[in-house]
């Protein structure tokens, strides 16, 4: 299944530290192993450990390594939390959007916490998630994948190692797993306990999200709930949506489920992810299990998909050491300064057999600077026959302060979502997904602007909650939806 594994990675772009890839030997044991009870790894040197002697960056300092050791060894007797089948689905799905077959919207909390954490709050963002993605499907005309940031999305990358506060300068929140966001020096001490109630709360994430997406909803239920966040500008659409729709039930196609588009609203097929940055609890959760070929491969079951961070992707780091050597998918977020010889190099690196199904790049530069950058990003994958799907997160390079407050004006998230479909029209590749910090709440209010009850400069304080950045509302999340939607159709009718 995966033989282009033992081609070498081409000279002039071999990594330090990185050794030649060769054929190696292959021991067949038990499913889903724990890195401690680990046999040869199916990629030449690597192991779930590997990374440990690469440089790493946004780490946390335990004061306690014991507490620490016994945390990660506890972990990796857990059961993994996602399954290899699962995690090969999603790659075979992310083929076809990096075919421009489908479509992925990514999205959820830019950091999920243990306080707010509650089954309304979960339920609604994924409803929210399905409601745009119908929207989305209606306007394009494709599948679209849905993949939350969910049941793992707790450690953030943070700018500044300190902070000043009201009790002095101490140092950052780095999220839920690893510290807590009270404002003491005590309060933002790493403690080892925190990975252990992640995984629990992930777990518990992941059961109710898998119960809600094998719950059959009316399709009329999906259009109540768009009807009510949709902006005026769109209500004609909400009405040929739901045309659409009686239509095909009226056909029957409703309950037969034999189309994938079909079948997907009915029971969405829903995928988790976060961004891989706590390289511990990833470690701890890694699993080696057999491929339908025989080959022992590892998996990370703390998410069906990955991603490395802005801030953490070196090409000789740690973070993309331990990603190189796992079978998920794998997310890379591109910053205004990734240039093409070094996002080549990454794609030796991390899909040496250039899978389709393998990497999304996901595209960050802000709205001002995405034109200027994004183009020859484009061109030198393309010219190199890369398979990859490309993604906007048009939400990380569009921060701004108002009155000390993070938001980010949702004109100027459309913005760098415009000039993402620019430079893929100009240069003749495929748009393949949308990344947003959303929630399925509707009364958030963190991102300035929306058609459906907006929010104002002065409206931000009134219930801002996120744990670190802002989030687009439930109806804001569904307007750029429709945004989104509009772009895509524009786009499929102009090839
Ligand atoms: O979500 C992304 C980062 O973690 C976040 O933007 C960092 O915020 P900071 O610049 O306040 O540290
Ligand atoms: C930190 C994040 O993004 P980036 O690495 O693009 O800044 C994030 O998506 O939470």
């Amino acid at each position: 299944m995966f033989p282009a594994f033992l081609a070498p990675v081409p000279l002039h772009r071999t990594l330090k530290g990185i050794q030649l890839r060769s054929r190696r030997s292959l021991t067949p044991c038990a499913t889903l192993q724990s890195p401690q009870q680990s046999t040869p790894t199916a990629k030449p040197n690597w192991s779930p450990n590997t990374w440990r002697s690469r440089p790493i960056l946004q780490q946390p300092v335990y004061p306690d390594s014991q507490a620490l050791h016994n945390t990660e060894a506890r972990l990796s007797q857990n059961p993994p939390l996602v399954f290899p089948g699962e995690i090969r689905r999603l790659r075979a799905a992310l083929a076809r959007a990096s075919a421009g077959k489908a479509f992925v919207l990514q999205g959820g909390d830019c950091a999920e916490s243990f306080d707010h954490f509650n089954a309304a709050s979960l339920e609604s963002t994924f409803r929210v998630l399905i409601a745009q993605s119908i929207v989305l499907s209606y306007l394009s005309g494709q599948p679209v994948l849905k993949i939350g940031r969910v049941a793992g999305q707790f450690a953030k990358p943070r700018s500044n190692d300190m902070e000043d506060t009201a009790v002095g300068s101490i140092p950052v929140y780095r999220g839920d797993i690893i510290n807590s966001a009270a404002e003491s020096k005590d309060a933002r001490v790493p403690e080892p306990e925190r990975l252990l109630r992640a995984y629990s709360q992930s777990a518990a994430s992941l059961n109710m999200l898998r119960a809600l997406a094998k719950s059959t909803q009316s399709m009329m239920e999906w259009v109540s709930l768009i009807n009510r966040l949709t902006p005026e500008k769109y209500a004609a659409l909400v009405t040929h949506i739901e045309d659409a729709l009686n239509f095909v039930a009226a056909c029957g196609l409703d309950t037969s489920a034999s189309t994938e588009g079909l079948q997907n609203m009915r029971e969405p097929e829903f995928y988790s992810s976060h961004e891989a940055l706590l390289l511990t609890y990833e470690a701890a959760l890694t699993r080696q299990s057999m491929t339908s070929s025989g080959h022992m491969s590892w998996y990370c079951s703390s998410a069906h998909m990955l991603w490395v961070g802005e801030r953490t992707r070196q090409l000789e780091g740690a973070h993309v050491e331990f990603l190189r050597g796992i079978e998920n998918p794998i997310g890379v977020k591109l910053g205004p300064t990734a240039d093409p010889a070094e996002v080549l190099t990454m794609l030796d690196t991390l899909n040496p057999d250039n899978d389709p199904g393998k990497i999304m790049l996901i595209i960050r530069m802000g709205q001002d600077k995405l034109m200027d950058r994004l183009p020859a990003l484009l061109r030198a994958v393309k010219q190199e026959g890369r398979h990859v799907v490309w993604s906007v997160d048009p939400m990380h390079g569009n921060t701004i302060k108002v009155n000390g407050v993070k938001t980010r004006p949702f004109g100027r998230v459309l913005g760098e979502v415009d000039a993402f479909f620019q430079a893929h029209a100009q240069e003749g590749t495929v748009p393949g997904g949308v990344h947003l910090e959303m929630t399925g709440e509707e009364n958030v209010t963190e991102c300035l602007g929306g058609d459906v009850n907006e929010v104002t400069e002065e409206r931000l304080s009134e219930n801002y909650k996120s744990m670190c950045d802002p989030r687009l509302n439930g109806a804001q999340s569904i307007e750029m939806a429709y945004e989104v939607g509009q772009r895509l159709r524009k786009f499929s009718r102009r090839k």
